[in-house]
């Protein structure tokens, strides 16, 4: 079983989150995809979270928009940490969806990042970087991602 699984509210939010599964390929870490709603389909969450020990889920990476309450309600339902994804939305351009995520209430924490794609690829690589806290291996390819990404920024402006 895959120690990440992302999860989102609908299917409409996967041109973000499949951000979230660039730095998990580069840095060959397995993963999982559903479609949970905790709006729309709430007992689909409550077996997601009850069952992710269980299946071998070691972080959640959790997107959503709007009235965004997966992450929170996922978080609320599972000691495993919860990587939170503030889906852009059409109406508020994802300020909602990002206030959503963010004022957790003290006791249930959520790892909240930036909205949109930006915070979908920074999602994979925060959930590679817990991990990494227990494989020594993947803290070695952290590093040198890392260092090749520093490499990349030119100090010359063209
Ligand atoms: N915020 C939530 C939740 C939830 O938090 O449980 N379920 C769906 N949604 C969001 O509704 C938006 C519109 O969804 P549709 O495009 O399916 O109408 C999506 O961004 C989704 O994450």
């Amino acid at each position: 079983m895959a120690k990440v699984h992302i999860i989102m509210g609908s299917q409409s939010d996967w041109p973000t989150m499949q951000l979230a599964t660039k730095p998990l390929d580069d840095l060959g870490v397995a993963y999982e995809c559903s479609v949970v709603s905790a709006h729309r389909t709430p007992q689909r969450l409550v077996e997601f979270a009850e069952n992710a020990e269980t299946n071998g889920v070691e972080v959640i990476i959790a997107g959503a928009g709007g009235a965004a309450h997966l992450p929170g309600m996922t978080a609320a339902m599972t000691w495993i940490p919860v990587v939170g994804v503030p889906v852009k939305s059409a109406s508020l351009n994802g300020l909602d969806s990002l206030l959503s995520i963010v004022q957790m209430p003290k006791g249930v924490a959520v790892a909240t990042q930036a909205i949109g794609t930006s915070g979908a690829f920074n999602a994979g690589l925060m959930a590679a970087q817990i991990l990494a806290g227990s494989d020594k291996e993947l803290r070695e390819r952290i590093k040198t991602w890392r260092a090749k990404q520093t490499e990349s920024v030119p100090t010359n402006v063209e």
